[in-house]
């Protein structure tokens, strides 16, 4: 079987500071896989770099089977042109805390811009496609409002269909809940719940373990640029075998 997500000795450096230390990381189609670890330990910068909107310094990123980023020429390894990484792109959706949508437009339009632009989709398939992914995160409704009219779980759930409109291989979530009131979150992670029963390929940076415990198939926790410990959810969240792991749980639970 061809993994879905596959890092290989990734590194990632800001000046002398190496972020990410040598990942290696391979997630199998229809996981979900639950990155946890402090504030710094590079877990947003691993999501950036298997998007590529942060050049790796080293190491590669494949999504299903494909090098992200990169090609060879006459026996070299080059970088990829803007249109074809834009492409590559295009496979690997990505989810942010801050929902990232257009203001100035309507729901309906922040979701069919991409699949036009680069999927080449006419309007109104665009369309037909967007209004089934709207109602599938619950939104059915709110075709023709504009995001500051929606409260942020709403805002989320858009960037979530706004994600699928491009029919990604597979799906990164940045603590796609951290920058919601309390009472908002459920709904979120009630439709991240739907994707991952529906066998879609996740990994999700969260700081929700009840959510890693009940949904992801393993659970991460990186530390200081390092995977310090990968398992099943219930082996890493109840019975952590790397000290590091146990010491952070505790703070934290
Ligand atoms: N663009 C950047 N320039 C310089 N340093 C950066 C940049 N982005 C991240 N870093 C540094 O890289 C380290 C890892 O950051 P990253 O955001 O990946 O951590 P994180 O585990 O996601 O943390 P958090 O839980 O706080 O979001 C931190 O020390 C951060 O300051």
């Amino acid at each position: 079987m061809t993994a879905a997500i596959v890092t290989d000795q990734l590194v990632k450096r800001y000046g002398s500071h190496e972020v990410l230390r040598r990942i290696d990381l391979e997630v199998l189609p229809g996981q979900v896989v639950c990155v946890i670890g402090p504030s710094g330990s590079g877990k947003s910068t691993l999501l950036r770099c298997i998007n590529h909107l942060e050049q790796p310094d080293d190491g590669t990123v494949s999504v299903d089977g494909e090098v992200i980023g990169v090609t060879h020429r006459r026996g070299r390894t080059v970088p990829l042109g803007a249109a074809e990484l834009r492409r590559q792109r295009a496979e690997i959706g990505m989810v942010f805390q801050s929902f990232n949508l257009f203001p100035h437009m309507t729901v309906l339009h922040n979701l069919v811009l991409a699949p036009m632009k680069v999927r080449g989709q006419s309007r109104a398939e665009a369309e037909r496609r967007a209004r089934v992914l709207l109602g599938q995160v619950g939104l059915a409704d709110y075709a023709g409002a504009y995001p500051v009219q929606l409260s942020g779980g709403q805002q989320q759930r858009v960037a979530i269909a706004r994600t699928l409109a491009m029919e990604p291989k597979v799906l990164l979530f940045d603590e796609p809940t951290s920058a919601l009131d309390p009472e908002l979150v459920g709904e979120v992670l009630d439709v991240m719940r739907k994707l991952a029963h529906a066998g879609k390929t996740m990994i999700v940076v969260t700081h929700e373990l009840g959510f890693a415990r009940e949904v992801a198939d393993r659970v991460i926790f990186m530390d200081e640029g390092l995977i310090v410990e990968d398992g099943p959810a219930d082996q890493v969240l109840s019975n952590p075998r790397e000290k590091r792991t146990a010491a952070f749980l505790s703070k934290v639970l």
